[in-house]
């Protein structure tokens, strides 16, 4: 029996199924967190301060549990890119991402609950290149609706697979969760990430 409540404070449909395939038992809880950042404060800090926000958030209101939460943003010459505010904005970033790399980082922090101070943050980058788009392909997948509630307007694993020729890094990582990073650090803290029958080799 897993012996610490593990709650991931995510709205995110890609974080739950990702977090799931470590075959870990958690809850979620969506925390109501401000996600806005200050101006020049470099995207490592900011994605690690967004995802202590929304861990702590959540831990703030439970008196038991490790709360995981995350925080992805693109970064593209220096400009940070989060989810679209609206279908111009999406068309925009497309405009700003096609014929060339960015750089997708994606925070974590573990928050315990219950007032015991114990917390940690991490981070983790991977490149990724997008082939030149016209205004056609922007306008059509902007369409889909897919771009609304992602960073950078697009989704690696959905419609926008079609426009990436190169990752340099964690594939988890675009998608919203560094797995094997969030895996390391949950075992640091008492979790059995894989069952025992397969760390047994049975
Ligand atoms: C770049 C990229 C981002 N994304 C997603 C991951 C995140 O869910 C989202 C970035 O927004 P976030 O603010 O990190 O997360 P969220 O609002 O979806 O969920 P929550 O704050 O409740 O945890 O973009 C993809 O799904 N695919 C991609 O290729």
């Amino acid at each position: 029996m897993q012996e610490h409540l593990l709650i991931l404070a995510s709205g995110s449909p890609r974080r739950k199924e990702l977090l799931g395939s470590l075959g870990l038992t958690f809850d979620i809880l969506v925390s109501d967190a401000d996600e806005s950042f200050t101006p020049g404060q470099p995207p490592v800090e900011i994605v690690q301060e967004l995802a202590y926000r929304k861990a702590s958030a959540v831990a703030n209101t439970l008196s038991v549990g490790i709360v995981l939460g995350a925080d992805t943003i693109v970064v593209c010459d220096e400009e940070i890119l989060g989810k679209p505010t609206d279908v111009e904005d999406a068309k925009r970033m497309l405009k700003r991402l096609s014929g060339r790399s960015h750089t997708v980082y994606t925070g974590i922090a573990l928050v315990e609950a219950g007032g015991t101070g114990r917390t940690l943050r991490d981070v983790r980058g991977t490149e990724v290149v997008m082939k030149p788009l016209t205004d056609a392909q922007i306008d059509a997948y902007v369409a889909t609706g897919e771009p609304m509630d992602k960073a950078g307007a697009y989704g690696i694993q959905g419609k926008a697979s079609q426009f990436i020729t190169g990752i340099d890094g964690d594939y988890f990582t675009v998608v919203g969760l560094p797995v094997s990073l969030v895996a390391d650090r949950l075992t640091e803290w008492g979790f059995d990430v894989l069952p025992k029958s397969d760390r047994e080799g049975r």
